[in-house]
């Protein structure tokens, strides 16, 4: 800080609370409003941390998303509202940023991040904030944080668990790499798993806070993993990381350069995207194994006796479920699965989860049954392509979305 610098007159009002922390000071107040964190992700994460970082006055903040809101976002997105959905979450993120600090600089950038645009993206920034939800970023993130040599203050949430970790602070800072060379087995998405919004709301202002500090010098030197669990007693648990492995194949000796970022393909490194049933456009029936929502729905109609089963968890089938079908969840129907099966070989079994993917195994599972009893009549087991999502935009608008 050099002698005489000051903030406007206003800001002493504004940011006194913090400025009078010990540690933090005028010198504090001016290095955040010297700072510039980019925030990538404007969803359950992104919106606490960029919240915190508005009030906080960081002075120019980027926010990164391809995404439009959705009314699914709004339980935990808490920068979106009932006005914004379908709006992009930049640009709605953006407005209510502004709302609550006008007079920093806010940066709406309204596209997927990737290996391509990563470098140029980012490279302005002092802090770049991981506030996505997917492996493949999550390395592209990592590589380009130590590629150029910022900060990264990653977060996840999952259910009622959340986890924080910053990586790549000062020389020794180890990555996501050095922790993980290779991708953890993939957890699913907060649209397959669920959510709770104020755990989303927990590590994302943890995600801000930690960036606060380490812009203001207040942070830890030695790295560490928190883990939080809303359920846990405690519920915070911290993990010592060390330092960075001198292996490590993107921060060690040998570590990439930033054109090879540019070569590098995330998605296939982290085992590709999840299948899509929806996007590929499976909604006929196929034949043998599969059928599809409204051929389902016209022999419910028919009064054919048919036998239904849900394979979602209970609390799920408790929120809605198709008539006449029996709720059996994957875990006891796959430990189990001859109980599940009519005694009258004649009837037909259909199986039917949230989004179609669940139901597949299910239905392997029970038709593996006929093959490892040679000489009964083969039954009909199909899986219902799409699940109840494709049930509700497809054969019922009514019932519900979640
Ligand atoms: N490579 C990327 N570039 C830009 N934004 C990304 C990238 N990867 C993920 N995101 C964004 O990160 C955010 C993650 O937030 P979150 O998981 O809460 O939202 P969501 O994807 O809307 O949730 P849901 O799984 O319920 O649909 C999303 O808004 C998503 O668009």
């Amino acid at each position: 800080m050099d002698k005489g610098d000051k903030l406007p007159l206003e800001d002493y009002k504004r940011y006194g609370r913090q400025m009078i922390l010990e540690g933090f000071g005028l010198s504090g107040q001016l290095k955040l409003q010297k700072a510039s964190v980019v925030v990538v992700g404007a969803g359950g994460l992104g919106c606490p941390a960029l919240q915190y970082l508005a009030a906080a006055g960081v002075g120019r903040l980027g926010i990164i998303d391809h995404d439009v809101v959705e009314t699914s976002n709004l339980q935990r997105q808490i920068l979106h509202n009932e006005q914004t959905v379908g709006m992009h979450k930049t640009e709605s993120a953006a407005q209510a940023v502004r709302k609550i600090n006008s007079r920093i600089k806010v940066d709406v950038i309204t596209e997927p991040l990737s290996s391509l645009n990563a470098t140029r993206v980012l490279q302005d920034y002092d802090i770049i904030l991981d506030c996505t939800d997917n492996t493949p970023t999550r390395y592209l993130l990592s590589d380009t944080a130590v590629a150029l040599g910022k900060p990264l203050v990653s977060g996840a949430a999952q259910r009622f668990h959340g986890q924080l970790c910053v990586y790549n602070l000062g020389p020794d800072g180890l990555c996501l790499r050095c922790l993980f060379p290779r991708p953890p087995t993939q957890t699913g998405t907060c649209e397959e798993t669920g959510i709770l919004g104020a755990v989303t709301g927990v590590i994302g202002n943890l995600q801000a806070l930690e960036a606060i500090k380490i812009i203001t010098g207040l942070h830890e030197k030695e790295p560490s993993m928190l883990i939080f669990s809303a359920l846990g007693s405690p519920p915070f648990r911290s993990i010592k990381l060390g330092s960075k492995k001198p292996t490590c194949p993107a921060c060690g000796k040998e570590g990439k350069k930033i054109g090879e970022i540019h070569e590098f393909d995330y998605v296939q490194f982290c085992g590709g995207p999840a299948p899509d049933w929806e996007t590929q456009g499976l909604t006929d029936s196929e034949p043998g194994f599969r059928i599809s929502v409204k051929e389902l729905h016209n022999r419910l109609e028919g009064g054919d006796r048919l036998n239904v089963i849900d394979v979602r968890p209970r609390t799920e089938f408790g929120i809605c479920q198709l008539p006449g079908s029996i709720n059996v969840p994957l875990g006891e129907l796959t430990a189990n699965p001859s109980t599940y099966l009519p005694e009258d070989d004649k009837i037909e079994t259909f199986i039917v989860c949230r989004l179609g993917n669940d139901s597949q195994i299910a239905a392997e599972t029970l038709r593996s049954l006929d093959k490892d009893s040679p000489g009964t009549n083969k039954r009909t087991i199909k899986d219902v392509i799409g699940g109840l999502r494709a049930w509700s935009k497809d054969v019922d608008e009514n019932f519900p979305v979640y």
